[in-house]
């Protein structure tokens, strides 16, 4: 399977100004073809932030540029029996649709009528090179995924029925019952299908676009090629996929929330799955999400394309950011890509001006969750090109333009870090003295390591200060919370510093991947001789367990161990940016990794204490995919960090037994409510199922077809043996489970 990924700038709309312009396109040092997206940091407007694609379209790439340097080529390996999935991704407004479907007049036709144009042409050309012995036959599906629901485009609206087509699996294969297919003899033929069938389609108007998508729509092109001796299948499906707007700047009502909800849900997963894809894992959670289920996404040795849409002006900063961090995720695949030389078959052309346009209002920007960060798509190249298996996939790096200075010392514990890291923390330069710490680098005559700084040591007065500096390290006196918090920040160092590590190899070995450059979100780990001094044996002994057990975590591919460090160091460099929401967000994406764990479930609790504090406060927070979830106002307003088995939390939250708090959670050891939430579950009884709390009417359904499907699958016995196993059901979460415990205790 290989994935390429490239960006397209719209141009500027008719009441869009030019001095308002933050996004720029920019070839690779000494290459003329774009492959950079450029913006200004949103905090530091004097940094900026590098993306690396596989092409970018700058503001006047016309239709035909686009279609012929990224779909055309494609063409002859859909006739060869390939699958072809082409997305356009981005925040409404940004040209998703014009991208796919495009304008009536011809050289404003999109990539869908082009693909079909050359799709007939091709089909015409096979049939007369064979002398009619081959016939070539196109038959279309057009659904669209509306709230996780599948409608059907070829039907007129009436027909729908609320629950939408029920999928199917079947050898292996999710396929939409009932989803209709119209043979299509020729372009006239698909005109008109078309033009009919995207008047079904449901677009509401937000105020980001007057005629904004809230649905995917996905054009299914069935090729099917007939000989006296074989029959070649082959589809190329082309979706357009709904705005990954920010509810925040939306004004949106209740409706568009949960549409939203459906929207970045699906989104979210579409993400993992082209992340999965890239490191090459062996479980791509395709199943997650319907709409990555029925393209069955990442299970053939297909070619996808993601266009990713960006709209050049500031008052998409946020949202722009936002999305080439999701993008830069799909980047990654660039390395598969080389190998398996399918794609880049041609540079990216670039072209600039501008058109007019409708007008797209946004409202004004405020503060949002996303990391804006970057993978370095090389990575995983240099980790091939040094046979390094066993390396971590390296995620989120964010590359910032500054003058590169050589460090003033070198990091003391180089053993520990590639000489290409060293090299990067030699390149940064702390250019404000007010940054963040994480944001400078941590060497040893810039600024001393925050392990040594005093205010980690319980020094409170400077006579102290003055005696403890004498005295020899082990006298310090350091809490236990302390050192908890040390080693926290030391691993979180370890992490980025492989990322880091990763990015410096990528420019080294990889001719195609952006030059290396300092990172704003990563520290060095230059833990220097007075560090470690400082912090003494025990910290130190810690430390080095800690990194020998993430080595080992990390050896073991698609361990989700790995996976949830990642997500911690996410969550911790989120922290560090002051972005909370950001943070709660990656710490539960972190707890399937490590079911029950009090810390982090604690971390959570506090997390959304204050959210729910922001929001009472009519802070910045106004929804998101867990509020619609929780919309019962049953949120847990207080909680302790720790939960003692067999009591309430301190503001109603369910208290889990300890069984439920040990990875796996093993039933033997449930306590009588675990017991009894699990036997309801797996006794599919949809009315046992639908009285738990917090349960309704499509959550239980979704869990008994999960079940079901784990059955038809020959996993297990399609039964959940814990609460752990709950928790990690498509769905569920943990708020979920611990409410549905809490109503039986
Ligand atoms: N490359 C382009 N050239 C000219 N106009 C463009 C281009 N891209 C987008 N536009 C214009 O920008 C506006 C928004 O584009 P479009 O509706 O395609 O956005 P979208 O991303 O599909 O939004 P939504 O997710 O809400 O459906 C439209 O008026 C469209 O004509």
């Amino acid at each position: 399977m290989s994935v390429r990924v490239v960006a397209r700038i719209r141009p500027l709309l008719e009441t869009e100004l030019d001095k308002d312009v933050i996004v720029r396109a920019e070839g690779l040092e000494g290459q003329k073809a774009l492959a950079m997206v450029k913006i200004p940091n949103p905090k530091n407007e004097s940094e900026e932030f590098s993306f690396a694609f596989n092409g970018v379209y700058d503001r006047g790439t016309t239709q035909e540029e686009l279609f012929s340097a990224e779909v055309a080529p494609h063409i002859k390996s859909l006739f060869q029996g390939l699958d072809v999935t082409i997305f356009a991704y981005g925040v409404t407004g940004t040209g998703k649709t014009h991208t796919m479907r495009g304008g009536l007049k011809l050289a404003e036709r999109g990539v869908i009528p082009r693909l079909l144009s050359n799709v007939f042409r091709r089909g015409k050309k096979i049939a007369k090179d064979t002398n009619g012995e081959t016939t070539v036959e196109v038959a279309l599906s057009y659904y669209e995924i509306y709230n996780d629901k599948v409608f059907d485009l070829l039907e007129a609206p009436e027909k729908r029925t609320p629950s939408g087509l029920p999928l199917r699996e079947k050898d292996g294969k999710t396929f939409v019952v009932g989803l209709s297919e119209r043979s299509c003899e020729d372009l006239k033929d698909f005109e008109k299908i078309y033009i009919e069938s995207n008047n079904n389609r449901i677009t509401a108007a937000t105020k980001l676009n007057a005629h904004s998508s809230r649905s995917h729509a996905i054009l299914r092109v069935k090729v099917t090629q007939t000989t006296d001796t074989m029959v070649r299948e082959s589809t190329c499906s082309a979706i357009d996929l709904a705005g990954s707007e920010d509810n925040r700047r939306t004004d949106n009502g209740k409706e568009r929330l949960v549409e939203s909800a459906a929207i970045n849900k699906s989104l979210f997963v579409l993400s993992q799955c082209v992340d999965a894809i890239s490191r090459g894992d062996k479980r791509i959670p395709y199943r997650e999400s319907k709409m990555t289920r029925i393209l069955s996404l990442g299970q053939n040795n297909g070619i996808t394309i993601m266009i990713l849409n960006l709209a050049p002006m500031r008052s998409y900063h946020l949202d722009t950011l936002s999305s080439l961090n999701v993008s830069s995720r799909a980047k990654r695949i660039e390395v598969r890509e080389i190998e398996n030389e399918v794609v880049f078959k041609q540079a990216p052309r670039t072209m600039s001006g501008g058109l007019g346009g409708n007008n797209v209002q946004r409202q004004a920007l405020r503060t949002l969750t996303n990391a804006h960060n970057i993978t370095s798509g090389a990575a995983l190249l240099a980790a091939k090109a040094t046979e390094k298996a066993d390396k971590p996939v390296k995620l989120f790096s964010v590359y910032t333009d500054k003058a590169a200075k050589p460090a003033t010392a070198a990091p003391a514990r180089s053993s520990t870090v590639p000489p290409a890291v060293a090299n990067i923390s030699q390149l940064r330069q702390p250019s404000n003295p007010n940054k963040r710490p994480s944001e400078i680098p941590e060497t040893l005559a810039a600024r001393p390591s925050k392990l040594a700084r005093p205010t980690h040591i319980s020094l409170a007065r400077p006579a102290l200060q003055q005696r403890a500096a004498a005295a020899p390290a082990p006298q310090l006196s350091i809490s236990a919370e302390q050192i908890e918090a040390m080693v926290e920040k030391k691993v979180a160092e370890i992490l980025a510093t492989r990322l880091a590590a990763a990015s410096a190899e990528d420019s080294a070995s990889a001719p195609n991947s952006v030059p290396t450059q300092p990172t704003t979100t990563t520290t060095t780990t230059t833990t220097t001789a007075a560090t470690t001094g400082a912090i003494g044996d025990e910290v130190q002994r810690r430390l080095e367990a800690l990194e020998r057990r993430i080595e080992s975590d990390t050896r073991h591919e698609g361990d989700s161990r790995s996976e949830g460090l990642r997500f911690l160091l996410q969550a911790r460099q989120a922290k560090e940016r002051g972005d909370e929401e950001g943070a709660l967000r990656f710490y539960e994406l972190a707890l399937p990794s490590f079911p029950g764990q009090a810390k982090l479930l604690g971390k959570i609790e506090r997390g959304e204490r204050r959210r729910v504090q922001d929001e009472n406060e009519g802070g910045d927070y106004e929804g998101t995919e867990a509020d619609v979830e929780d919309d019962d106002g049953d949120r847990p307003k207080r909680g302790g960090t720790r939960r003692v088995k067999g009591r309430r939390g301190k503001g109603g939250l369910a208290v889990l037994p300890d069984a439920m708090e040990g990875e796996g959670g093993d039933v033997g050891s449930a306590t009588p409510q675990t017991q009894r939430l699990l036997d309801i579950v797996n006794s599919r009884d949809l009315g046992l199922i639908k009285g738990l709390h917090g349960f309704g009417a499509k959550k239980a359904q979704d869990l008994v077809d999960h079940l079901n499907l784990l059955r038809e699958q020959g996993e297990e016995s399609g039964r959940v043996g814990s609460l752990a196993q709950l928790r990690m059901v498509p769905g569920m979460g943990s708020r979920t489970v611990e409410r549905a415990y809490e109503g039986l205790v």
